[in-house]
């Protein structure tokens, strides 16, 4: 894969130019695209600004996502060929940074559940996941060094679990989401894929203006809360085997480990983030539903459909369990620096016909905490683990992160 941090490195040293960088990914994609088709649309000349922390970054976005030079169709005919006047806020900071918009990645229509006809770039019969799927196998396939996401069940997490690079949903609102196509208000989250840990966190530091973010200092023996979440059913036994080999080579980098069952009402709380997801994706998308029914996707318009019934009543009293979740799991956050767990139910799913399950991402979704997708070494389609911090502490989350990709890739 393309790593951004090695890319600038080598900018800084003066033996490669940005736009020597920028043709690196091209010469990828070519190689590269005929089979994954991770790309809506790519740029034919775009600027490659040579000053900035991302000059000569190449960066995919997800086309949910506003760009005045790019179409942006939401993965769906209704949208084809529209062209926003202007770029969503973290589009126009990425160019403001140096950074060169190079294409638009397939996103599931309106980032929701249904496939995209990408394909995993470590294994063609297989999905990439979703509903960030051309960001994920973008990256994964070494075409570009950094690509833009979204996250409302587990659309960050998951595919970059299935396409072996590291992602972070970060910290709810962290970065803005205005000029992106909204599905849910309280839980549409932009993320971030990189080949590593320290190339989003360097993206992210730099996106968020906090460069607190980057090179945050993990304690030195961190204590690390193993999550199995047993309410949302068992992993498959690669998802499992890359947990336990997650939780061993953080032992080994000096953390203690002990398992945590999350307590009341966290488990609640997971079981009715779809209530709050779909009773707003049914306002969100009022008018596609209004005026274009029948060009809906099979799952989507079937989720939308079933959204009628939901009472504000019960959108209500899932918001207030919501609340009363996060205040429990800042209190457990007292006991641990970070929690660990899947970030798939197992490696990318057969076939194109589904984007994988967010059973095991979509509390943390809702809780509006930093997650980040560390890749585990191993035999066949990838599988990764999932490191979560505290709200607001996106720093701590990827420190420990690092630690552990650290020493899984020690061996
Ligand atoms: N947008 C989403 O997060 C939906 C998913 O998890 O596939």
């Amino acid at each position: 894969m393309l790593s951004l941090v090695d890319i600038r490195s080598r900018i800084a040293a003066g033996t490669l130019t940005p736009e020597g960088a920028v043709r690196l990914s091209r010469e990828a994609v070519a190689a590269r695209e005929p089979a994954v088709g991770a790309l809506v649309s790519v740029a034919q000349d775009p600027v490659i600004p040579v000053e900035g922390p991302f000059a000569g970054i190449a960066v995919g976005v997800k086309d949910i996502i506003d760009t005045a030079d790019l179409p942006t169709q939401m993965g769906s005919p209704i949208y084809a060929g529209w062209r926003p006047r202007g770029d969503a806020a973290v589009v126009s900071r990425l160019r403001a940074l140096g950074a060169c918009v190079l294409a638009k990645t397939t996103t599931s229509p309106f980032a929701g559940i249904d496939p995209t006809g990408t394909r995993n770039p470590h294994d063609p019969g297989h999905t990439p996941g979703g509903s960030s799927a051309g960001s994920a196998a973008a990256v994964g396939a070494g075409m570009l060094p950094l690509a833009l996401g979204t996250q409302t069940g587990g659309s960050v997490i998951r595919p970059a679990s299935f396409c072996g690079c590291a992602a972070i949903k970060p910290s709810f609102r962290l970065l803005p989401t205005v000029g992106v196509k909204t599905f849910s208000w309280a839980l549409d989250t932009l993320g971030l894929f990189g080949a590593e840990v320290r190339d989003v966190a360097y993206a992210l530091a730099h996106l968020a203006g906090r460069p607190e973010i980057d090179g945050a200092a993990s304690p030195d023996a961190p204590r690390i809360g193993l999550v199995l979440q047993d309410f949302a059913g068992a992993a498959e036994p690669e998802a499992q085997r890359a947990l336990e080999a997650a939780r061993r080579a953080a032992e080994r980098a000096g953390a203690r480990v002990s398992e945590v069952a999350l307590p009341a009402p966290l488990p609640e709380a997971w079981a009715l983030h779809g209530v709050i997801q779909d009773y707003e994706a049914r306002q969100a998308l009022a008018w596609e539903i209004a005026a274009h029914r029948a060009e809906l996707p099979e799952k989507v318009g079937r989720q939308l459909d079933a959204a009628a019934a939901i009472p504000a009543a019960e959108y209500d009293a899932a918001r207030r369990c919501a609340h009363r979740s996060r205040r429990v799991l800042k209190d457990l956050f007292g006991d641990f620096d970070a929690l660990l767990t899947f970030s798939a139910a197992g490696p990318a799913p057969a076939g194109l016909g589904s984007t994988g399950d967010p059973r095991y991402n979509r509390l943390w979704t809702l809780m509006g905490v930093p997650c980040v997708n560390v890749a585990v070494p191993g035999d066949g389609l990838p599988v990764g683990a999932q490191v979560i911090a505290r709200f607001g502490d996106d720093g701590r989350a990827l420190a420990v992160a690092r630690r552990i990709e650290a020493a899984l890739a020690r061996g």
